[in-house]
Order: structure tokens, then C-alpha cells, then sequence
């Protein structure tokens, strides 16, 4: 963990370095995720084999390559009541927010006598990542499959990694609640190329969405193009803004909620008050012993947590800004909550109040938990409905209209040296 103070000298320059560390897509990431995109495009199904049997430990021709309806539906109705009941609530609160997101068609004329609109429309197929190597992650399926559903895809398709051939059954009951079409189980950078490309097997989709480690993240912004992509949403990350009125354990439980995801996320604490950094940092120590994902969680830590300490936390607000986190927690008194957040420009979600952890966005909130990381909330948002949709704009003209707009087309035409277009106007004036 590093520990900074922005009174210090050197601090501007310790904290570019924080700001530039890119943790999660070093050249090696990249470029094995090429060269597995070349191999899924050359050799297909060979080469989910060949990976999944690495990476996966199982044999997908013995174990089966999909999971089918049935087997998702008898995991939902062996689901231990409390569960079934926690995804319920979590998939009727993700349904509700993101209902509220679906766009309005425009249609209307305008004083020129135009007609003049857009259409939206779901795309025809979209396959969803669901992460699944060092944890299980049902709550993700909610997350992606929800918005897609809502958004009126016909085929969803869903990949995820069964390590060992293991299949998590609470994994298999949130795609039978969220209403998956298809699941194969594979995962990392391969199942993305799979999707984009399609394989022997699995049909190409049109939009890929999901959280995943780094290749899998990698895989996704290489094939954006070939396919849509939702935003890089790679290693998880958390920025705390704390006071020392907060009780040190709360905050230590906040940072390593998203250290025990994996050994590349990062989690900062700023603080205002040096003794309660000190404190946080001993309850940090302590609660890793503790945790089953403590190894993890250590790893996250060491080589990537930070505590900044600042003068006042209002100053800390543009590094904050700089950092442009996946998640950000404002842990303070609820009306001083609400002015730092007038300060926030930058990050996926923002946590208001001491009695709103993170991890309630994770689960259970409504908003996505799919949100975009490696500093990239300067300029992408959360998982949405839109993620699912596109729009067609439309034009409708008649005689009376032409002769409005269309000598101006023309003359464009003209500027551009394109007669055809020119023409093309000229003809109906
Ligand atoms: N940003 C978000 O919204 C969000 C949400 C949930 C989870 N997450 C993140 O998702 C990630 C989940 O990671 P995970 O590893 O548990 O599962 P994962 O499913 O993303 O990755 C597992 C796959 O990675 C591949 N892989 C593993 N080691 C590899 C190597 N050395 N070379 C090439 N490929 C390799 C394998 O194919 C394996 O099946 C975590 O980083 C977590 O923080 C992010
Ligand atoms: N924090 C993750 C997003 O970075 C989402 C998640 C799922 N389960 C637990 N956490
Ligand atoms: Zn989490």
C-alpha cells in the first residue's frame, strides 16, 4: 500500500504516478489477447477447447460445452429460500431502474414542413460475460441480462467460465430468472472472440457487454468494432473519501470489498485526519487475516491500495476527479456528501453517506454494477438499456418540403464537387 500526503514534497509527482499506473492492460495482456482472437477466428471451437482444457481445467467434449433451460430452471427451484428471495428482490429492483432508462421514438415536423425523427431498436443478438474464474457472480448475470431483456433483445447469450467443470448453480438460477436464451462455458479472452466472430458451434452476437479480468477486458476493446461493446468494465476499483468521524472498520471493509476481487483491483482511501488513515490501515491489516479471499485481497492491496492523506476533503475532490474511479464513496456527513458530490466529474457510480457501502451497488441497489474502470469514467458510463439499443433516425419530405431545404442540398453538392448528389435534389425541385 502506498501512502501519500499531499503536503509532502513530491506528492504532485507520487500521485501522476498512481494516476498513470495502467495495472490492467500491460503489452503482454495485449498481445496474448491478439493472438488468442487469431486463433478462436483460424481454428474456432479447436482453440475453446484447447484454452478452456488450460485455463479452465475440464474437457468441454466430456462435460458439455452449454448448460441447458432445464438444468438453469431446477437450479432457481433448488435455491435455498433466503437466496431465492435475495434475487428476486435484486432482479426486480435491476428491472425497475432500468425500465425507467428505455428511450422515447421521436416523430414530429418541423416549420419547414419536414418530417423528421429517430426509431430505437434492440439489436438482434447480444452475449453477455459473465466473470467466473476466482469467484462465482450471479449478481453480474442480473446486471447484464436484465438491461438486455429489458431493451427487447430476441437472443441472449450468455458465456461464462466453469472452472474445474464446475457449474455454480446460483449462477444457473440468475439466467433462468433473468431469461438467458443460451449458456457455454467458456470464458476469458476466447469466449469474447467466439462471440464476435461466432465458431462452428456459437453464432456471432452483435453487442457484447460484461465485466471480466484483464484479457477479458482486453479482448473486448480489440473487437470493439467487429461487434458493439458496452464500455471496458476490467479489474474492480474503489475510491473512498472518509473522515475521521467514520469507524475505521467500515472503511477497511469498504476498501477490501473490492481488493478481494482480484489482485490487479485497486482501492484509495483520502482522508483528511493522518491518525485515522493510521487507523484504517491497522483494521485493513487485521480484517485480511480474516478473510477466505484475504490472499487476494493482500495481493490488491499491497501492490496497488493507497491512503492519501489531504488538508480538507474538498481539495481532495480534483484528484479524486483525476482518478475518474469505477466507484466512489463519499463516507461523510450526509449534507457534506451531497456538496462533495457537486464536485464529482468523473466516476461510474458515486456512494452517498456513511450508510451506503459499495456493495450495496453491487447487488442489490438497481443501478448497474457493470461500470467502467482503468480510468475510463472520463468517458463512459454504466451499463444501460442503450447498451442493447440503437437509433434510426428517419426523414420524410413531399413536394412542398423539397422546395424548402432541397436548393440549399444542392448547393452543398455544388461546394463538395458532387454532381450526382447535386442532381439528384435538382431533379425533384
Ligand atoms: N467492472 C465491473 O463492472 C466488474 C464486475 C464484476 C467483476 N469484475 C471483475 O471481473 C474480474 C473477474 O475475473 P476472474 O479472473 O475471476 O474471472 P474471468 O471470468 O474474468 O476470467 C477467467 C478466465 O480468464 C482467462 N485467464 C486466466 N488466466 C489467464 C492467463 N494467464 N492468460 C490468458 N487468459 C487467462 C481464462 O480463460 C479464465 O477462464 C475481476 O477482475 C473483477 O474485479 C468487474
Ligand atoms: N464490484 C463488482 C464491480 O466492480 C461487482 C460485483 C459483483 N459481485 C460483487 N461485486
Ligand atoms: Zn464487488
Amino acid at each position: 500500500m502506498r501512502r501519500l500526503d499531499s503536503s509532502t514534497k513530491g506528492f504532485a509527482e507520487a500521485f501522476d504516478v498512481l494516476v498513470n499506473d495502467r495495472r490492467e492492460t500491460d503489452s503482454d495482456v495485449s498481445s496474448i489477447v491478439e493472438q488468442t482472437i487469431r486463433n478462436v477466428r483460424a481454428r474456432g471451437d479447436v482453440t475453446l477447447l484447447e484454452m478452456t482444457r488450460r485455463f479452465d481445467g475440464f474437457d468441454l467434449n466430456k462435460e458439455g460445452w452449454q448448460v441447458d433451460a432445464s438444468t438453469c430452471r431446477a437450479a432457481f427451484d433448488g435455491l435455498a429460500p433466503d437466496l431465492r428471495d435475495a434475487l428476486n428482490l435484486a432482479a426486480k429492483r435491476i428491472e425497475a431502474y432500468h425500465k425507467a432508462q428505455l428511450p422515447k421514438d421521436r416523430d414530429y415536423t418541423d416549420k419547414a414542413g419536414v418530417r423528421l425523427g429517430a426509431r430505437w431498436s434492440a439489436v438482434d443478438a447480444a452475449g453477455v460475460y459473465v466473470p467466473g474464474g476466482r469467484a462465482a457472480y450471479p449478481s453480474s448475470v442480473l446486471m447484464n441480462a436484465i438491461p438486455a431483456k429489458v431493451a427487447g433483445v430476441e437472443r441472449l447469450v450468455m458465456v461464462t467460465p466453469t472452472p474445474g467443470g464446475e457449474v455454480n448453480p446460483t449462477v444457473m438460477a440468475a439466467a433462468h430468472l433473468a431469461g438467458v436464451d443460451e449458456i457455454w462455458r467458456v470464458g476469458g479472452a476466447q469466449a469474447i472472440a467466439a462471440l464476435a466472430y461466432g465458431t462452428d458451434r456459437i453464432r456471432p452476437v452483435d453487442v457484447i457487454t460484461g465485466p471480466g479480468n484483464a484479457w477479458v477486458a482486453e479482448a473486448k476493446r480489440q473487437l470493439y468494432g467487429v461487434v458493439g461493446i458496452d464500455m471496458v468494465a476490467g479489474p474492480s476499483e474503489i475510491v473512498v473519501v472518509a473522515d475521521a468521524k467514520n469507524k475505521a472498520e467500515w472503511i477497511a471493509a469498504d476498501l477490501l470489498s473490492q481488493a478481494e476481487h482480484d489482485p490487479t483491483s485497486q482501492s484509495i482511501l483520502f482522508t483528511d485526519n493522518a491518525a485515522f488513515a493510521d487507523k484504517v490501515a491497522l483494521a485493513v491489516d487485521a480484517q485480511i487475516a480474516g478473510l477466505a479471499t484475504g490472499a487476494v485481497a493482500k495481493q490488491s492491496w499491497s501492490a496497488n491500495g493507497a491512503i492519501i492523506v489531504v488538508k480538507n476533503l474538498e481539495d481532495a475532490m480534483p484528484l479524486v476527479n483525476r482518478l475518474a474511479a469505477e466507484h466512489l464513496e463519499l463516507a461523510v456527513d450526509d449534507d457534506r456528501a451531497e456538496a462533495l458530490f457537486d464536485l464529482v466529474r468523473h466516476a461510474g457510480s458515486v456512494f452517498l453517506g456513511r450508510m451506503t457501502p459499495e456493495a450495496i451497488g453491487d447487488y442489490i441497489a438497481g443501478p448497474n454494477h457493470v461500470l467502467p474502470t482503468g480510468r475510463r469514467a472520463r468517458f463512459s458510463s454504466g451499463l444501460s438499456v442503450l447498451d442493447f439499443m440503437k437509433r434510426t433516425s428517419f426523414i420524410a419530405l413531399d413536394a412542398q418540403s423539397i422546395k424548402a431545404i432541397g436548393p440549399a442540398a444542392a448547393t452543398l453538392a455544388d461546394a463538395e464537387g458532387l454532381p450526382a448528389h447535386a442532381a439528384s435534389v435538382r431533379k425533384r425541385l
